[in-house]
């Protein structure tokens, strides 16, 4: 398949050596008319539902730039051909070069009231660094007074019970029309989600992540079980990367989630002291853990630039922004209009949707709220929900869907929806589960084989080790089986097998997973579910005193089977633990441990420590 210059493959049915040159718009005959309206239709098929098109350049390699009139005339070709497809042209950005103008147009389609474009945006970052305030001067339209003013505002949807749609996690959205207008009208402070998504092309969904520590348990589960597309990066210009800034933007990038960063309060912010802390970010990003181009974004042209060029993960946009007098907001908002998702939503695929929320609701019944994975689910489908606590799945009838409060028909591989279930008790149900398509023949897992990189762990951690698996919605212990290596310090990258302690699971190979317990934390990849004779086992005793007993004696009583390491395909993932090397891992590891912590591990380990009682402690959360 051929690509254009700007990128784009090109149907290799159709010869489009017609509308090569910069001047086919200028004056298009019916031919030409005709084949640029199947390339828009096709871009923006392709990047489901809007496109970015540039005018004064040609695809044939000429120098850009056409005389204001050529300018005109292409623009004007351009709106009639996003008539006919139904959809929106707007110019983004108009630019002089050598030979003259060029210009790049969203151009986006307008969609019936029933559908929208969902992206949905983690919002990370320490506690006061400006969450639920921005979120709230986004999704309301009005300024904060500095004082707390504008997160008071915020609809807050926990504990809500409202067509189920409701979450620990905090959910808030900003919806654009086809030509990039915010379109969130708060009627007294109310926003009315339905209103929202009829008028919306866009939804940008905001998952509110709690920045306390104490809650980092939560904060995990909403970047790996809510399926983000981007990462904000919430940081107070004046505090600076301070608390949990940097654990949050490890997490990001272990889980390959590209991140952007605001900083907010610069109204109140010394000059010096916000360079002091735009400089360290600066290092941070560049650091070999991390290997991001950090942009800061000032114009609206920096804008465009950055949104276009954000699907690479290298890139790392910066916005400066104030709550309470509104700079740069309008900035954010244009690039937040002009991301685009990251799922590719395999329609044609057999459904898969994970569920990270149960609700009973009064006279609807078991509500189950997730996200679909891929495929296609429709009103009145049956599929296959589970694994129960032996492994079984069961079939069920979807009753109604929504999306995001609102009834529809069907929902698509890349968004958030919550299903009325038939004939089933909420008791039955449990985050994790999934809903599959039959084609799929799902079979629960107890045990499953991981490539893991411990990004920080006080002593050692050993066999018989237990902790937290997070992997999409599951969220439960597991117990490492045996590993490629005798024991894992920070840093170290192994092939592990792990057993789930309460009930098999449901996973896929290269799902992104990670592995922790209080600070220990380490990341990775599914490898290979084992899913086989042993999905029907009945759940293993787990002798905690002798989990804690020094490693050493490990592995005896359990399954020796080593991992068959050079049979197993390792996914290739764009994840340092797979790609990067062992400098690179500890760059990662500046991110996400903290110095002094490094240092109390090198006491340990130069005292002869590693594989003591405490490190082996088998907490569940
Ligand atoms: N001057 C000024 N104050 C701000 C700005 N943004 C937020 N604030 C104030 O900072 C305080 C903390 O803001 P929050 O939005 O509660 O911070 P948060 O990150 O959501 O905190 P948690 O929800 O506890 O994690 C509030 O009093 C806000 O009014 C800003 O841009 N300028």
């Amino acid at each position: 398949m051929e690509s254009t210059a700007d990128g784009y493959l090109m149907s290799p049915r159709v010869d489009y050596s017609l509308i090569r040159g910069k001047h086919t718009m200028v004056s298009p005959t019916e031919e030409q008319f005709e084949l640029l309206r199947q390339r828009l239709e096709e871009r923006t098929q392709d990047s489901r539902g809007e496109t970015i098109f540039e005018i004064g350049v040609g695809e044939d390699g000429g120098d850009k730039g056409l005389d204001e009139d050529d300018f005109e005339a292409s623009e004007q070709t351009l709106h009639l051909l996003a008539t006919t497809i139904n959809a929106d042209a707007v110019l983004l950005r108009k630019k002089t070069e050598e030979k003259g103008l060029t210009g790049k147009f969203l151009v986006r389609k307008r969609v019936d009231m029933s559908d929208f474009m969902e992206i949905r945006v983690a919002v990370v970052g320490n506690v006061d660094a400006g969450k639920s305030t921005l979120l709230g001067v986004l999704t309301h339209g009005e300024l904060d007074n500095g004082r707390g003013h504008a997160r008071q505002r915020l609809f807050r949807h926990k504990h809500e019970m409202e067509s189920g749609r409701t979450s620990s996690v905090g959910n808030d959205i900003l919806g654009f029309d086809s030509v990039g207008n915010v379109v969130n009208k708060p009627d007294h402070g109310t926003l009315d989600w339905v209103k929202i998504c009829e008028k919306s092309a866009k939804v940008i969904t905001f998952i509110d992540l709690a920045g306390h520590e104490r809650y980092l348990k939560t904060t995990v589960f909403g970047m790996t079980g809510h399926a983000p597309d981007f990462g904000m990066l919430m940081i107070g210009a004046n505090a600076g990367i301070v608390g949990m800034t940097k654990e949050h933007l490890g997490l990001a990038l272990a889980l390959s989630v590209p991140v952007f960063v605001v900083l907010t309060k610069i109204d109140m912010c010394p000059p010096n002291v916000l360079q002091d802390n735009l400089k360290l970010l600066f290092k941070i990003l560049k650091s070999q853990g991390c290997r991001k181009v950090p942009v800061m974004v000032k114009t609206p042209d920096e804008v465009v630039l950055s949104a276009t060029n954000f699907v690479s993960e290298r890139l790392c946009p910066i916005f400066q922004v104030s709550n309470v007098t509104g700079q740069n907001l309008e900035l954010l908002k244009m690039f937040l209009n002009l991301l685009t998702t990251r799922m590719l939503g395999h329609d044609d695929q057999p459904a898969e949707f994970q569920i990270d929320d149960t609700y009973s609701v009064p006279g609807v019944g078991t509500v189950v709220s997730g996200t679909c994975l891929q495929g296609l689910i429709k009103l009145n489908d049956t599929l296959m929900l589970g694994p129960d606590p032996l492994g079984q799945f069961i079939p069920i009838a979807i009753k109604s869907i929504h999306r995001k409060r609102m009834n529809v028909k069907e929902v698509r591989g890349g968004q958030t929806a919550s299903f009325a279930l038939k004939k089933i008790k909420r008791s039955q149900i449990r985050k994790g589960m999934v809903l599959v398509s039959q084609e799929l023949k799902p079979q629960a897992c107890w045990e499953f084989e991981g490539e893991i990189l411990v990004l920080h762990h006080p002593t050692t951690i050993s066999s018989r080790y237990q902790a937290m698996v997070h992997c999409g919605s599951i969220r439960q212990t597991a117990s490492i089986l045996n590993m490629s290596k005798e024991c894992l310090r920070t840093g170290d990258k192994a092939k592990v097998k792990f057993r789930f302690i309460k009930h098999p699971e449901y996973i896929r190979p290269g799902q992104r997973m990670v592995f922790r317990e209080g600070r220990t934390k380490a990341v990775g990849t599914v490898i290979n579910p084992l899913t086989t004779s042993v999905a029907f086992q009945h759940r293993p005793k787990i002798n905690k005193m002798q989990s804690r007993s020094s490693h050493g004696q490990h592995n005896q009583n359990h399954n020796t089977t080593n991992i068959p390491v050079s049979a197993v395909a390792v996914p290739v993932t764009a994840h340092p633990s797979n790609s990067e090397s062992k400098e690179n891992i500890e760059g990662l590891l500046e991110v996400s441990v903290d110095k002094r912590d490094i240092n109390k591990k090198n006491v340990k380990r130069s005292a002869g420590g590693g594989g003591t009682a405490s490190n082996l402690s088998t907490k569940v959360q």
